[in-house]
């Protein structure tokens, strides 16, 4: 069988666990790493891969799983389908991501290559959650309730701001899909914590919530990359009432994003040219092996 190629596009949080994950697959082979800075400072664990600047420097690349911040996505998810390379990410902010998939829609046909979008866990694994108990209970309510735990997208965003030099933000569930965020920041010396209160309130990621922004000595001293999500339909199917659903998980966040950004690089090999969110792609596509067989043995 011959094996995917993925290049692994940043190697922060996600970038570590997408490593892990393509290791772990018996159909991926890595093709190199692509980071800022090069091989510069190249980790003791990345020995046996090329480490490069630009996805240009590597060889046969099937698919860039990008695992960049969610802003910096589009930017280089362009570059790469215009080489033709497949592109997956798990961008997170769920009011742009239509438009994101028009952008990446048009870049994908133009290079010929496929661009999964959004495929972490939420957004990502939970959308097709959502959609298979929408289809199911067609006239109802879900709520995502996530956590406590860490969101590394809204960590992510903090992280940009002018004067921070390490953030968590908290993810704290107020109950029907209401959240508080919590934000602890450490600062660089000389910043002014009260502009960077107001820089991170009034961002995207936190406008719409409940934010307390809080200056700690040491981020590393509280961070914890669990977190999770109950996520409950109660809906209508057919005529009947109280149909009632519930998905519920606990786990590291940056490890699960990574495997479901894993199973959509796999998943890219067998779609036509476009961008596709998660729910447009069959879920047998995600999985490695013979069709019939696991047929046999999921259905
Ligand atoms: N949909 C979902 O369920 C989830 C989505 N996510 C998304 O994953 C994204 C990445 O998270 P995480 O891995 O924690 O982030 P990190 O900051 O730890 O890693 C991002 C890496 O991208 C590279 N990079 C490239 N361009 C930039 C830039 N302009 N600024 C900073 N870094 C850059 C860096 O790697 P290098 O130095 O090697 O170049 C950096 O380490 C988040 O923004 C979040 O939105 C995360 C979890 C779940
Ligand atoms: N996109 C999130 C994962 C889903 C949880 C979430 O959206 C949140 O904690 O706000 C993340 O970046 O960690």
């Amino acid at each position: 069988m011959k094996k995917i190629r993925a290049a692994v596009v940043g190697y922060g949080n996600i970038g570590q666990y997408v490593v892990e994950a393509l290791e772990a697959a018996p159909d991926f082979e890595i093709a190199g790493i692509v980071r800022r800075s090069g091989a510069e400072n190249k980790p003791a664990e990345l020995e046996a891969y090329a480490v490069v600047k630009d996805i240009k420097e590597l060889k046969d690349v099937d698919v860039a799983v990008l695992a960049t911040p969610t802003r910096s996505v589009e930017e280089y998810a362009k570059e790469i389908l215009a080489m033709g390379i497949n592109t997956v990410d798990s961008f997170d902010i769920h009011t742009q991501i239509t438009s994101l998939r028009r952008s990446l829609d048009e870049s994908a046909k133009a290079g010929k290559a496929v661009a999964i979008i959004s495929a972490g866990w939420d957004p990502g694994s939970d959308s097709v959650v959502r959609t298979l108990l929408e289809a199911i209970a067609p006239k109802g309510i879900t709520y995502t309730n996530f956590g406590p735990g860490r969101s590394m997208g809204h960590s992510v965003a903090v992280r940009a701001i002018d004067g921070v030099k390490d953030a968590l933000s908290m993810t704290i569930p107020v109950g029907t899909g209401i959240h508080r965020r919590m934000v602890y920041v450490e600062l660089e010396e000389g910043a002014d914590f009260k502009t960077v209160e107001a820089a991170i309130k009034s961002d995207p990621y936190f406008v719409n919530d409940e934010t307390h922004v809080k200056q700690v000595p040491c981020v590393d001293d509280l961070n914890d990359v669990g977190h999770g999500v109950n996520l409950v339909r109660k809906g209508v199917s057919g005529k009947t009432h109280n149909q009632l659903f519930e998905f519920d998980m606990k786990i590291n966040n940056p490890a699960l994003t990574a495997q479901v950004l894993v199973c959509v690089a796999r998943a890219s090999m067998k779609q036509q040219p476009g961008c596709y969110t998660m729910i447009e792609v069959p879920v047998i596509d995600l999985l490695c092996g013979d069709r019939e067989e696991l047929i046999a043995h999921l259905v």
